[in-house]
């Protein structure tokens, strides 16, 4: 992209997990991007040297046609900035569109919940604009996520905080499993490095088989289930124990965290 684009907070996690891979495939002009971070320096993009950095992001908003914000919600209160006229992308997690429109002045703002998998070019990012986002706009979008996973405009922005809990929390929660089975590999005996190796393969060929096999997750679980056999009393232990309930009040808790955000922010006194 010829455009000009600043990224404040882009030294973080997410940032860098997105901009690695549009730098890698050419999506971004190194030459035409600036970062900022409070120290004034930021580390993970030593292979593009051309890249500006700065602790200063009214420097960086009025040398880019396109902001993207990637500060955790609570420093968001610090950000005092003029975007008029630029097109604002917001990763962050439960702050709305229109907050941001009127904290910025710019009235096209697209809000976006990518997830830290981008690194591996695995991310998945769904989107919402603004009224005033033009076509271009989210052409723009749509190229800078796509180089990093899939992506996809969607029309309710209230679903983002959802989706801030279902993609937004990337490998955590199938690692949580991931932990929970090489524990108890560990636990009958396994050695760690053998448990560990086994867990993460298993992981690499369920998830290349939940996510490019023709059968859907639930086929899959029936499948083993219908077989009757030695996974089918795996499985109906842990659906007993309460598994997908536990997974549904998971999602509901970091949902509901997601919101309280945006309550937070825009609380007189918050
Ligand atoms: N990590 C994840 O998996 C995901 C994160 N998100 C969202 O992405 C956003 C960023 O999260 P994440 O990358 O994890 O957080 P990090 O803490 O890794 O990165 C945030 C960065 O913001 C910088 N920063 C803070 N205040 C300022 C400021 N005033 N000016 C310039 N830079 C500033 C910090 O650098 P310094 O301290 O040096 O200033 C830091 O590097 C959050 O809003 C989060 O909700 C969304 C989906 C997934
Ligand atoms: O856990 C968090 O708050 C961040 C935002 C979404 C995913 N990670």
């Amino acid at each position: 992209m010829s455009l000009r684009i600043g990224v404040i907070g882009g030294g973080g996690w997410l940032a860098g997990a997105l901009l690695r891979p549009a730098l890698a495939k050419g999506i971004i002009d190194p030459a035409a991007l600036i970062l900022s971070s409070r120290k004034g320096a930021v580390s993970g993009f030593e292979a593009w040297p051309a890249i500006a950095v700065t602790s200063d992001n009214q420097t960086l908003a009025d040398g880019s046609d396109v902001v993207i914000l990637s500060v955790r919600p609570g420093d968001l209160d610090q950000l005092t900035l003029d975007l008029r006229g630029k097109l604002i992308i917001s990763v962050m997690a439960g702050i709305p569109a229109a907050d941001l429109a009127t904290r910025y002045s710019s009235d096209r703002v697209i809000r976006s919940m990518p997830n830290a998998c981008a690194e591996w070019q695995q991310g998945f990012t769904p989107w919402f604009a603004t009224e005033a986002v033009t076509g271009s706009d989210r052409d723009i979008a749509t190229r800078f996520f796509a180089a990093s996973g899939k992506t996809i405009e969607i029309p309710r922005e209230e679903d983002l905080d959802y989706f801030t809990a279902l993609t937004g929390s990337g490998a955590s929660m199938p690692a949580l499993m991931a932990d929970a089975m090489i524990g108890d590999a560990i636990a009958r005996g396994i050695a760690p490095e053998i448990a560990e190796m086994a867990v993460r393969q298993l992981m690499l060929g369920a998830g290349t088989t939940i996510a490019l096999g023709a059968a859907k997750p639930g086929a899959i679980v029936r499948e083993f289930y219908d077989y009757g056999g030695t996974t089918a009393a795996g499985l109906k232990a842990m659906m007993d124990g309460g598994l997908p309930q536990a997974v549904v009040d998971g999602l509901k808790a970091a949902t509901d965290r997601a919101r309280a955000y945006a309550i937070r922010q825009s609380a007189p006194d918050a």
